[in-house]
């Protein structure tokens, strides 16, 4: 068997999934998340509640946890009481199930058995067992006993960048291959009264999965690239270990999303673009319009500041816009359903009339990492290239 497979690796399907359970519209948010976690009395927090959720650039969240599980868990409403065992047995299904629907989808695109996929990726900010969803996933998608599988657990928001990036580097390393990435958050391991000082965090956060089957050629019949992965790198920004993360602790998972955010990844995005693909594309500062772009909507801040440093023209974040609007941040997961958007629009378009043929894909997470990927569309024509 050969050691290496042929060319670049490949998007060759994606799926997604949302609980079905609570659509919650972002213009009653606050006074939702104030009144089931019985908060009401504390007016200025709600007030400030309202004005986040306003700015926010979101429409409405999916969310797993419902009224009525939460009636039976009122320990998830005070971080001072223990709720990690109970937050654990509920994330136990409900993670890996929502992988398996965006993972069935997937497959089915793809169109061959999962029987055939040789690796397995799965992140997530939610585990902490052994065996882990990866496991459980396998079992539940009946993939074969010899599959390999990784658990990246808590990367947060830039899991789904750096699973594809390993999904690439098994799909090119490893001859026939056909690597199954499964990014699967559920917010139930953080949820909490807006006293436990996290009110943007339960502003942005929704629940959601996205499952991507990434493969190297030599393709077989029905396979089709969407997306090349032709390069990837990773970079931290130094010294800023302490301004995004995500701590655990018996009363849950908090996240601290410091307000500095946007502005670093403002500030570093283009030294991180021009590491990454300098090599590969002529001159890529003169064209980041020239690109696609594939961005994680970590916050409609951090988009807005993108677009400004890369003066991009209007309408080139849409796709993660789109997102934001429709799910929230559904961290490490919102990358694939941005990719999902990206290869619908252009779809729509009668074959990538407006989608240039090269593009960027950006995630951020603690650290704070960069995971940035060039992606190419196989079918773009140069020609249509806006
Ligand atoms: C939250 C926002 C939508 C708010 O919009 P604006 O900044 O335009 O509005 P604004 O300045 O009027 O802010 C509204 C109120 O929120 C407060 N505020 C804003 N950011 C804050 C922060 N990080 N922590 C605490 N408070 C904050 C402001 O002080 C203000 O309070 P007052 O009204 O009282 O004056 C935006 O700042 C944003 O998109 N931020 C990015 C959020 C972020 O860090 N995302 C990364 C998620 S993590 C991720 O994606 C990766 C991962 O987790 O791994």
């Amino acid at each position: 068997m050969q050691q290496h497979a042929e060319g670049p690796a490949a998007m060759l399907a994606i799926g997604t999934a949302n609980p079905t359970g609570v659509v919650v519209p972002q213009d009653i948010f606050a006074e939702n998340i104030f009144r089931v976690t019985k908060s009401d009395h504390l007016t200025e927090l709600k007030e400030k509640m309202k004005r986040i959720c306003q700015k926010t650039g979101i429409d409405k969240r999916h969310f797993h946890l419902t009224e009525e599980s939460l009636a039976a868990h009122p320990e998830f409403l005070d971080r001072q009481v223990p709720s990690l065992d109970s937050r654990i047995n509920m994330a136990d299904t409900a993670v890996p199930e929502l992988a398996q629907c965006a993972a069935i989808k997937a497959i089915a695109e793809w169109g061959r058995p999962a029987t055939d996929i040789t690796h397995l990726v799965f992140s997530t900010y939610s585990a902490w067992q052994a065996p882990s969803f990866d496991h459980q996933l396998a079992a539940l998608l009946g993939l074969r006993p010899t599959v390999c599988r990784t658990i990246l657990s808590l990367h947060g928001c830039y899991g789904g960048g750096r699973a594809l990036h390993l999904a690439k580097q098994l799909a090119e390393n490893n001859h026939g291959a056909r690597v199954l990435v499964a990014c699967s958050e559920i917010t139930l391991v953080c949820f909490g009264g807006p006293d436990g000082g996290n009110l943007i965090g339960s502003a942005l956060f929704g629940d959601g999965a996205g499952a991507v089957i990434v493969g190297a050629g030599p393709f077989t019949e029905g396979e089709r690239p969407i997306f090349e992965m032709v390069s990837a790198t990773q970079t931290t920004i130094p010294r800023t270990e302490h301004v995004l993360g995500m701590q655990v602790s018996g009363g849950g998972v908090d996240f601290h999303l410091g307000i500095q955010v946007p502005m670093l990844i403002g500030q570093n995005i283009e030294k991180c673009l021009l590491d990454a693909f300098t090599g590969f594309v002529d001159d890529p500062s003169s064209s980041w319009n020239d690109l696609f772009w594939a961005v994680h909507p970590g916050g409609r801040q951090i988009l807005d500041n993108i677009d400004t440093e890369l003066k991009l023209e209007p309408g080139k974040l849409a796709a993660s816009r789109h997102v934001l609007r429709e799910y929230g941040n559904m961290s490490g997961a919102t990358i694939i359903f941005v990719l999902d958007e990206l290869r619908r629009r252009r779809k729509e378009d009668g074959d990538n009339l407006l989608l240039p043929e090269w593009g960027a894909m950006l995630a951020f997470g603690p650290g704070i990492t960069i995971e940035a990927m060039l992606l190419r569309c196989p079918g773009a024509s140069p020609l249509n290239n806006n």
